[in-house]
């Protein structure tokens, strides 16, 4: 359960008091995430969700990301823009963090997608790169591939208490990457964590795009790839389904067909996309507060995706 900082009934009144959404009926931790506080919040006109920044989201960014967010939402796509309160302030301060009230979007996500599905949100992504093309902002992705090696040296020899070898597993991982990045490609505003907990479904309609706190000016493709490892394989990475694959990129393909240099890159950008993903996972595991009401995602299970990718890569981890 993500709900690193609490809050008080007092609190949330006092802050839904600024806007027009009614009085607090209730309001519950949400039990999935793992970056920031989300509570779901019901007052007597509806139902929003209250966000808390943590760790990774710098509250100097929240201009950005609610830009972002506004700028698609005009256009058009299913994603969730930050209230207003009444002074037309969307970003506010709750127990010492920065704070906001978001629209409720409904819909599910999905623990095993369809192809269907997953072609739908394929779809949805290259619809989000063609919306954010004329967006005027840019944010450097601060987790990029420049960043993999400090991380890594940051988790140290510590990441082999999670699994015997990870360390100079991901360290070998990363060299080569550094040197395959194929950093010519076309870059674009991407979402960067289209997880499927991220993607909210009706049956086969995208009824909801959310959770932009990494969006930032990266590698157009990378976005994609980063999809093709969270929506191809089970929670623990050991299956991998083909036509989920197919599907996303026949999806995105329709507003982005992927040219001769993408597709030889294409796997490449997976192989980065496990690697920021074990390494944040792994400093996660050995640094989320033992108070924290989080279940800390698994590390291995993105090494197990990074094997699918390149099994060259894993000579030491067992998996
Ligand atoms: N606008 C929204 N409408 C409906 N539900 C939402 C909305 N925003 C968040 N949620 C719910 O809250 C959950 C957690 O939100 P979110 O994914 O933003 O958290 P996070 O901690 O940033 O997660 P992650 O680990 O994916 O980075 C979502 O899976 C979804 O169930
Ligand atoms: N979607 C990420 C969490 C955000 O960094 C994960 O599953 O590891």
């Amino acid at each position: 359960m993500a709900v690193y900082t609490h809050v008080s009934a007092e609190a949330l009144s006092a802050l839904l008091a600024r806007y027009d959404v009614g009085a607090l009926v209730s309001a519950k931790g949400i039990a999935e995430g793992v970056e920031n506080s989300n509570y779901l919040v019901d007052t007597t006109a509806g139902r929003f969700i209250l966000t808390l920044y943590e760790k990774r989201v710098d509250g100097g960014d929240l201009p950005f990301f609610l830009a972002l967010l506004d700028h698609l939402a005009a256009k058009g796509l299913p994603v969730p823009p930050a209230i207003k309160d009444r002074q037309g302030a969307a970003i506010q301060t709750l127990e010492g963090r920065p704070a906001c009230l978001i629209q409720f979007l409904p819909g599910v996500s999905l623990s095993s997608p369809t192809p269907t599905q997953a072609r739908a949100a394929g779809d949805a992504l290259g619809r989000l790169h063609a919306a954010a093309a004329d967006f005027p902002l840019t944010r450097p992705n601060t987790m990029g591939s420049h960043t993999w090696q400090p991380l890594l040296e940051r988790c140290g020899r510590r990441l082999d208490e999670i699994a015997p070898g990870l360390h100079d597993d991901l360290a070998d991982a990363v060299a080569k990457l550094s040197v395959a990045w194929p950093a010519g490609l076309d870059r674009s505003l991407i979402h960067a964590d289209l997880f499927p907990d991220n993607v909210l479904m009706l049956g086969n309609e995208i009824t909801g795009l959310i959770d932009f706190y990494f969006a930032c000016t990266d590698l157009r493709l990378y976005d994609l790839a980063i999809m093709h490892t969270a929506w191809c394989f089970d929670a623990q990475g050991r299956t991998f389904d083909a036509a989920i694959g197919d599907a996303l990129i026949e999806g995105y393909g329709r507003h982005f067909p992927l040219n001769d240099d993408e597709r030889l890159a294409f796997n490449d950008l997976a192989v980065g996309a496990c690697i920021r993903f074990a390494l944040s996972r792994a400093w996660d595991w050995l640094n989320t507060p033992a108070d924290a009401l989080v279940t800390r995602k698994d590390p291995l299970a993105y090494m197990r995706r990074l094997a699918h990718y390149d099994p060259r890569l894993l000579t030491r981890v067992k998996l």
